[in-house]
């Protein structure tokens, strides 16, 4: 069959995964369900709502680029994935997919914990309101103020991450007269199948301990550090993952590694390492095409796995936890952009690639440039009849690699002033954003039952101005 856009276009067409996307003007108009928030769909004049607010009056209030939130999926997903780890352990939402107060709430109130790995990020739950002890500090470089701040507050537990961590976390829990729990992070040596800048359990690399000596004597150091009480490990193998088999393989690893410190150290003296926490990581649909597995299946999974393994190993089962925030957050936010420019760029004189730019780009959605990720985009202020052509949807940064969506198909009457939605925007675009070429980070509202509420405001010059010193 010819492809709507014509044979000139066959060398354009070799970009991955464009034969594969939506071509015709009626699949175009589709809002795929599994990539957009639950409940978004066009409404009868071709906009897109989602719970029930048009995104047309959307930007018209909050003006664009903006982020939109479905606040009843972002809850329903905390839900699924709690209930599904419910007879195993506990989920912590890790809040650097994206957080401010509101979404710490709804966490809090769906009954999930909380990661954190920043004295920022700490804050902002803290003053939210949510329940210290339900959350987790990450991070490999701690700061003596972010470790100090987590015993002050009561944290739940401490991820360690190194040896000079251990002796700093100890004296600083001495000197408050606490005892503090904490976890030992492992690099079980997994090699999970995503981008090389998001996995983080092959061992050369920053994070954790590797699991061949080194976490044996990172755990001797907290058994003999008088203010640590260790009471899990964790193990976390990387990002926009699909295969469950790379989660259940940590799981045996680390395992393997508590066998071994009952071992050493006896039955009565590791009772109290009851946490296996084998981190976050679960994969989402970017495309219509991505087909991760339901979390109910990797929960069970992982369940069986850890069962079996660990009966095998003579030790009680311990309690799982795990740490989503892709999961959570990006399904249940897209980002809306306004078109500026359309402009047709011929290629080797043959083929022509249309450029739509539009007002946000790499500040908002660092993503594609970083990892080469890949994104659906649609025309969302109406619908359109016209033909497909290929497309490539840019920012307005001064960086010619400075693109949202590499290659797509959009329709040929794309012009200024359309909408364009990005799914599955919700995790690590606003969290990620900049502020490159003083672009004001956008608002971000979320939607329910029929009702916009920002829940972050648009940056203005302003917020940059405030910053300046030295000026009087
Ligand atoms: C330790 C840890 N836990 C949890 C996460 C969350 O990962 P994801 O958003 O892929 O679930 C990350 C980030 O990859 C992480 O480094
Ligand atoms: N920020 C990354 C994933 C790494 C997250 C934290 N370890 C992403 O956007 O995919």
């Amino acid at each position: 069959m010819a492809h709507p856009a014509g044979p000139r276009h066959a060398e354009l067409l070799a970009a991955p995964h464009l034969a594969e996307r939506p071509s015709s003007p009626e699949a175009m108009a589709e809002i795929p369900a599994n990539v957009f928030p639950y409940n978004a769909s066009r409404n009868a004049d071709g906009v897109l709502e989602i719970a029930g607010v048009s995104v047309a009056d959307l930007a018209e209030q909050y003006d664009t680029p903006l982020f939109v939130y479905d606040e009843a999926d972002f809850r329903s997903r905390c839900a699924q994935i709690r209930e599904a780890f419910a007879p195993y352990g506990r989920v912590h939402y890790a809040s650097k997919a994206f957080l401010s107060m509101q979404v710490a709430r709804w966490v809090e109130s769906e009954g999930l914990s909380l990661d954190v790995c920043t004295g920022g990020e700490l804050a902002i739950a803290l003053r939210a309101g949510f329940p210290a002890e339900r959350i987790a500090l990450h991070g490999n470089n701690k700061s003596e103020a972010e470790l100090d701040a987590a015993l002050a507050a009561g944290v739940g537990h401490v991820v360690l991450d190194s040896m000079i961590e251990i002796e700093r976390l100890n004296r600083l829990a001495g000197e408050r007269g606490v005892v503090t729990d904490v976890l030992v992070r492992v690099t079980p040596g997994v090699e999970a199948h995503t981008h090389e800048f998001i996995a983080t359990a092959h061992e050369d690399q920053k994070f954790g301990f590797a699991l061949a000596g080194a976490a044996m004597d990172a755990v001797r150091a907290v058994f003999g550090a008088a203010n640590l009480r260790l009471v899990g490990l964790h193990s976390h193998i990387g990002s926009q993952i699909f295969e469950i088999d790379g989660f259940e393989l940590a799981a045996h690893r680390v395992l393997t590694l508590l066998a071994d410190v009952v071992a050493e150290f006896g039955v009565e003296k590791t009772k109290q390492i009851q946490i296996l926490d084998l981190g976050g990581g679960l994969g989402i649909s970017y495309l219509p095409s991505d087909d991760p597995p339901p979390v109910k299946t990797l929960a069970d999974a992982l369940g069986a796995v850890v069962e079996r393994e660990s009966a095998q190993l003579g030790l009680p089962m311990p309690m799982i936890a795990v740490e989503p925030g892709r999961a959570i957050a990006g399904p249940a936010g897209i980002t809306l952009y306004r078109v500026g420019t359309v402009k047709d760029v011929t290629l080797d004189g043959k083929a022509t690639r249309r450029y739509v730019s539009v007002d946000g780009g790499m500040s908002d959605n660092i993503r594609t440039v970083l990892y080469d990720a890949e994104y659906d985009v649609r025309l969302v202020s109406r619908e359109s009849s016209a033909r497909a052509v290929v497309c490539r949807v840019v920012g307005k940064h001064c960086e010619s690699g400075d693109i949202v969506v590499r290659d797509c198909w959009l329709p040929e009457d794309l012009a200024p002033g359309d909408l364009l939605a990005v799914g599955a925007t919700g995790a690590y675009c606003y969290s990620m954003s900049s502020r490159y070429n003083m672009a004001p980070r956008p608002a971000v509202v979320a939607v329910a039952d029929g009702r916009a509420r920002p829940i972050l405001r648009r940056e203005t010059v302003e917020d940059f101005l405030s910053l300046e010193v030295g000026n009087e």
